[in-house]
């Protein structure tokens, strides 16, 4: 115990996947992103208590303090802000965490959050960069929970560096590399335990590991423990926490020389109201959404597939690769560049059909013509909806070195008009050991 420790992990897009991956049955696409969640863990040598107690600190935001004093050992109801203040994702993964190592000793811990600027709107904010200049941070006017989200999945993040940096400073030779799943497991359970239901976890997992190909766990697994006062049965805990869980979380990363571009788009949709929508819609029509489950996965599985021969292609002859793809947008186009282009607007007439039958606006009209419009521009493969869809975001597969056109040549064109493209790039590698000294002077 003693010495700062340091940790990120990355944002996410589910490029292909939205709604099938809560069904354990179906694989979904998740690309890691370049914007983090970071935490610096450290014994605090500067208050003294003789007994337990943890600090969060996010100071990015307004009032980004929450002080816990933890009296008795039934974590999930012995946690106390001292000013009352609720962060039910902090509490959830302290509890979490305490539940599972069992300290035997006190304890008085300093952790430091800061989020990379993807995850929230970067109106009204000040930027700090740290004194060797390796880390930058934009710093907000309001409360954390009153600033606008982009979907990155900053409630993942946050429980994930959380939970890294508790388990490191309780267990100093713990090791995030090889003890992963311990880290995803908690990360896992503490979200679904804040949120009050269970999630697909696409978030979370990929903030673990990184870009995946991912199958979500058994629900079952996790429900028992958010029932009555299950919390509270250590034994039961600490086996769920320490199995292998059944699930599927392959890495995988975008072929060489393609990007994913990000849009954020003016206007905003709400997850859970589009998908209470669509799973009555799968309630009352069965066999119609049977259907187009089985060809929107199809589809989603034929994307996985395109992108896997892409990497192989060009294992074999790197040299012809970047010949072809830079023709790709020509009309001499290859087939397996033709393939990755015919893949996503494959997905995309599915999620039209989801669109349509179900009512919810997963690519409603204007996304619709938004992305026909992405389809022409040079360099481009095409794009989706990413996630839930709806009216957030477009993601785009690009050649790497047409971006700069492509944000040159759409700036003042009325069709982009509700495009602002987003600085942000894959970033493959899940949760990681950070270095302290870039998060100083901040
Ligand atoms: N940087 C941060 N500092 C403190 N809490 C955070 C931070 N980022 C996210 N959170 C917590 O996560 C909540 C947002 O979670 P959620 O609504 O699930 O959004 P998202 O889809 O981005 O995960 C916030 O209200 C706050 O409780
Ligand atoms: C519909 C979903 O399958 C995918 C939603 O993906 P998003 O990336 O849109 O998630 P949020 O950031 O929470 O809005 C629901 C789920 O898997 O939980």
């Amino acid at each position: 115990m003693g010495q700062s420790r340091a940790f990120s992990a990355p944002g996410k897009a589910l490029i292909a996947g939205g709604y099938l991956v809560l069904d354990p049955i179906y694989n979904s696409y998740v690309t890691a992103l370049s914007s983090r969640m970071h935490s610096i863990v450290e014994s605090d040598i500067t208050t003294s208590t003789n007994g337990r107690r943890i600090k969060i600190s996010s100071p990015q935001f307004k009032q980004g303090e929450w002080e816990y004093i933890i009296d008795g050992d039934k974590y999930f109801k012995d946690l106390k802000e001292i000013n009352g203040r609720k962060n039910p994702f902090i509490e959830a993964t302290i509890a979490t965490i305490l539940s599972y190592i069992q300290p035997k000793h006190n304890f008085n811990i300093n952790i430091t959050i800061y989020s990379d600027a993807g995850y929230h709107s970067q109106e009204n904010t000040v930027s700090e960069v740290s004194s060797n200049g390796h880390k930058q941070f934009l710093y907000h006017e309001k409360a954390i929970n009153e600033v606008a989200k982009t979907g990155l999945g900053s409630s993942a993040g946050l429980v994930t560096v959380l939970t890294i940096a508790l388990l490191s400073y309780f267990e100093p030779q713990f090791n995030t590399n090889t003890s992963k799943h311990i880290v995803h497991n908690c990360a896992q359970i503490a979200h679904c335990y804040a949120q009050k239901k269970i999630g697909s976890g696409f978030d979370v997992a990929a903030a673990v590991y990184g870009s995946i190909i991912y199958k979500r766990f058994q629900p079952s697994l996790i429900e028992p423990f958010l029932t009555g006062d299950n919390v509270n049965n250590i034994d039961e805990l600490k086996s769920l926490i320490e199995s292998e869980w059944d699930f599927n979380h392959d890495q995988c990363t975008l072929p060489p020389k393609i990007r994913l571009l990000m849009g954020d788009i003016e206007g905003g949709s709400e997850t859970p109201k589009l998908v209470s929508k669509i799973l009555n819609w799968k309630r009352e029509k069965l066999e119609e959404s049977d259907l187009l489950y089985h060809n929107l996965n199809a589809s989603n599985e034929n994307l996985i597939k395109v992108l896997h021969d892409l990497h192989q292609f060009y294992n074999q002859d790197p040299e012809k690769y970047i010949t072809e793809i830079n023709q790709s947008h020509t009309s001499s186009s290859s087939p397996q560049f033709k393939a990755l282009s015919d893949a996503i607007n494959q997905i995309r007439l599915n999620l039209q059909s989801l669109t349509k039958l179900s009512g919810a606006d997963v690519e409603p009209e204007s996304q619709t013509e938004l992305l026909d419009n992405c389809n022409l521009l040079a360099g481009s493969f095409g794009g989706v909806v990413p996630g839930a869809g709806g009216y957030d975001a477009i993601c785009l597969l690009v050649i790497d070195q047409y971006i700069e056109d492509i944000i040159k040549e759409t700036k003042h064109d009325e069709k982009f008009k509700n495009v602002t493209w987003l600085n942000l790039h894959e970033e493959e590698e899940g949760v990681k050991q950070e270095n302290v000294e870039d998060y100083i002077g901040l």
